[in-house]
């Protein structure tokens, strides 16, 4: 695999304490990475990300928002801005996580602005000085379970993709996280086939240069994602990294996850 692995966990509205948060990044100092073979990018709740974005990157990993705004500063009570993120030097940000799509209405017209918005802000920002973070969006995408079974699953990724092809002008600023909804949190992972089926079939669908074999965006896998089955997914082709959710603290009994 010629992509560097990008690997993130979403802590979602988790946990409740902000020395909870500190705690479990205190913990990762014991275990450490290395930074030249993978990208490690983790994504704490809005409130936590500032108290927590310097010692994580102290440990080599960057932060990055759950969300962001489609619009510009404004009258916009509770959203905040890819302006924002630039500003503070959050270089990352999920866009379209199929909770944000289920939960609060998220349309693929919403995140096309979104993704808009991201890449401006970072080419603004290489314009401006070269040390701000660039926007990148972990554009998030996948079917649900009755879409699968009626055979849509490429049809609705192609369509949740085409969204935002023509905003984006940058797409080394871009990470596919293919997430079918009915393997997030549920303990049913796609199989490393079904997984590569499908993230193939999405890389095709990416203007010319961004393919398989020498393209440059990188893809990948979300939903129910363990120490275990990591290890075949990862072998993949298509698989550059996994978007990881559950905690140990967070899994239910029976979720079929052992850590
Ligand atoms: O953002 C992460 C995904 O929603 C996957 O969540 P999960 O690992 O709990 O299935």
């Amino acid at each position: 695999m010629s992509r560097k692995p990008i690997v993130g966990g979403n802590w979602k509205c988790n946990p409740a304490k902000l020395a909870d948060a500190k705690a479990l990044v205190e913990a990762w100092k014991e275990k450490g990475f290395d930074k030249e073979k993978v990208d490690v990018v983790i994504a704490p709740t809005a409130l936590h990300l500032g108290h927590v974005k310097t010692p994580l990157e102290g440990l080599g990993m960057a932060v990055c928002a759950q969300n962001v705004g489609k619009n510009d500063m404004g009258a916009f009570t509770g959203e905040w801005t890819a302006a924002h993120l630039q500003d503070m030097e959050v270089g990352y940000t999920l866009i379209g996580h199929s909770e944000r799509r289920s939960k609060y209405g998220e349309t693929d017209e919403d995140t096309a602005l979104k993704v808009e918005k991201c890449q401006e802000a970072g080419l603004k920002a290489n314009l401006v000085e070269e040390t701000l973070p660039e926007q990148t969006v972990i554009f998030c995408i996948g079917e649900l379970l009755e879409e699968r079974e009626s055979g849509k699953t490429d049809e609705v990724n192609k369509r949740q993709l085409a969204a935002i092809i023509p905003k984006v002008k940058n797409w080394d600023l871009i990470v596919i996280a293919y997430e079918p909804v009915w393997a997030i949190g549920t303990g049913k992972v796609a199989t490393p086939d079904q997984a590569e089926e499908t993230q193939a079939a999405i890389r095709a669908y990416l203007p010319l240069g961004r393919r398989a074999g020498g393209g440059r965006a990188r893809a990948w896998y979300g939903g129910s994602v363990t120490p275990e089955n990591c290890k075949e997914l990862i072998t993949k082709p298509n698989i550059d990294g996994f978007l990881v959710g559950a905690t140990a603290k967070s899994r239910k009994p029976g979720d079929g996850r052992t850590d």
